[in-house]
């Protein structure tokens, strides 16, 4: 019996060729309204799907194969009787290969200003309910959702006489792994318009690959960059970003790039930030980016050796100079002075990477992977509360003030327990990761290379004792911001005021785990 398959296509790239070899294998090509026209101007020879289902196409094509013929053709067991009594009865032809690709809803929702109308009409339903039969099928149906696999399918017909089992399985796949990513991104959409922020029962996201990467975390492991591809979530963050020079990004680049602009973003003046390992090495704020870059250089000469450095200004030629002196990985900016990029760009192996925005708006969730699971939360997006207290007999003088508030962004960012110590407007001290708080201050201030005299010192969480404030005291800081809320905390206080430091509990904490 003659071959049938079905073409019905919205992506029309390499069809004609496709079609014409089916033809001259024998098949014959059942086609919807647009294809059928396409494929008839450029002489190929095909049946309209309306003579098979004895039924116009109607409501502007949102019904044109949803039809028994056709779906009774594409599911049909064809070697199980009563299937193929059935089909006989009803005068239905067996269907052996789907041939469809959908509506360009992903498009449609990155289109600026598109009307919801616009999306709904791009939600394809005859397309994927084909396709999902004739992947359930694929025992008997071949179903080609890719035009990258035209290629593969007519090298098998013609060698083979017909397509393999692993191949239709494979091709099956295929079909169930893009219908799920396209009513993914349909589902996440809705939720966006109707301003639905609740965690939902079943969590899909969209993600597309962009990289495979060379290797993962370590040389042994394999990986992948995948994005999120919905068109209301910020465009500041690694993804997004354009790589301008250099070797192509690792994980852990893409790893520490990403903690690099989250930290970046805190900071509306002039502000660079150094990351090593995840966690920040050197975070400073100035007149201009040259001077930012200075201080974040001076917080720590030997862990920048190899980081990831960022800014929140266009990149020039003098801190370009500055930048060349040292081995750094990567380099991150919204900008580059074209005599900046081409200094930048004599280092073979740095990474250039340019950033489209700065801005912070409809983030997505926070997802973290667990074994087995996902852990799905808000961003940390909170600086801190409006109603934050001055606990100590001083208070802060508005410099102190503002390194505090300095200090307090940097240390959102970094690995818990965290402690940032700072002045005029630039780190000194990083205590990070530390299995206790007394640690993470004594690791800030044995690390520094400052007279800590006049600092200020920002812990990510309260103080279970007073032997942290003891120490900060005893190091010269003048001022501490911290959450508060620790059933000791009055012995804190006393601490404080022992050693006329100014205190702050913001109400609101920032572990980083
Ligand atoms: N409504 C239907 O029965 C239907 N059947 C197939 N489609 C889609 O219509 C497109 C092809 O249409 P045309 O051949 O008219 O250009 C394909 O992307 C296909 O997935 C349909 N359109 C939307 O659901």
């Amino acid at each position: 019996m003659t071959k049938k398959a079905i073409v019905s296509v919205y992506n029309k790239d390499g069809i004609l060729e496709f079609a014409k070899e089916l033809k001259s294998l024998g098949y014959e090509i059942i086609s919807t309204g647009g294809t059928m026209k396409y494929l008839k101007e450029n002489g190929i020879d095909v049946i309209n799907i309306s003579d098979v289902t004895n039924f116009p196409e109607i409501l502007n094509g949102r019904v044109k194969t949803l039809h028994p013929n056709i779906h009774a053709g594409i599911l049909a067991i064809k070697d199980n009787e009563e299937h193929v009594k059935t089909l006989n009865e009803l005068n239905i032809s067996s269907i052996d290969m789907v041939v469809v690709n959908l509506y360009p809803f992903k498009e449609t929702i990155f289109k600026e200003n598109v009307a919801f109308e616009d999306v709904i009409e791009n939600i394809d339903i005859g397309g994927p309910t084909m396709l999902r039969a004739a992947a359930k099928n694929f025992k008997y149906t071949t179903v080609i959702i890719d035009p990258a696999d035209y290629g593969l399918v007519l090298k098998e017909i013609k060698e083979n006489g017909d397509v393999s089992f692993d191949t239709r399985f494979y091709l099956a796949t295929k079909v169930f792994e893009y219908t799920a990513y396209y009513d993914s991104m349909i589902f996440n959409y809705f939720k966006y318009v109707r301003d639905d922020k609740s965690f939902p029962d079943y969590l899909t996201v969209p993600l597309e690959k962009v990289q495979q990467l060379r290797y993962g975390e370590n040389p042994h492991q394999q990986a992948s960059f995948y994005k999120i591809t919905l068109p209301f979530i910020e465009k500041s963050n690694i993804p997004n970003a354009k790589q301008l020079h250099g070797k192509e990004l690792s994980y852990n680049n893409i790893l520490d790039s990403d903690s690099a602009i989250e930290l970046l973003k805190e900071f509306d003046e002039p502000t660079c930030v150094a990351i090593k390992h995840n966690n920040p090495c050197g975070v400073a704020s100035g007149d201009n980016i040259f001077e930012a870059y200075k201080k974040v250089y001076e917080c720590d000469p030997v862990s920048i050796f190899g980081g990831i450095v960022a800014f929140n200004r266009k990149i020039d030629r003098q801190t370009a100079e500055e930048l060349k002196k040292i081995f750094l990985e990567i380099v991150i900016a919204p900008d580059f002075d074209e005599d900046a990029l081409s200094l930048l760009s004599t280092k073979k192996d740095l990474r250039i990477l340019k950033l489209p925005t700065l801005d912070k708006e409809n983030v997505y969730y926070d997802l973290k992977s667990v074994n087995g699971g996902m852990l799905v939360q808000e961003k940390d997006r909170k600086l801190f509360n409006e109603d934050y207290q001055i606990v100590t007999e001083r208070k802060p003088t508005e410099k102190e003030m503002e390194d505090l508030i300095f200090a307090w962004k940097v240390v959102k960012h970094v690995k818990s327990n965290a402690i940032v110590i700072a002045k005029d407007k630039m780190t000194l001290g990083i205590g990070m990761g530390q299995t206790n708080r007394i640690w993470a201050v004594e690791h800030a201030i044995s690390r520094s290379r400052f007279d800590l005299s006049g600092a200020v010192l920002a812990s990510d969480a309260f103080f279970p004792f007073s032997d942290s404030v003891e120490a900060a005291g005893k190091a010269g800081v003048t001022a501490i911001i911290q959450p508060g809320g620790s059933i000791r905390d009055k012995e804190s206080i006393d601490a404080a005021n022992r050693y006329n430091i100014a205190m702050i509990f913001t109400g609101i904490r920032h572990f980083r785990h």
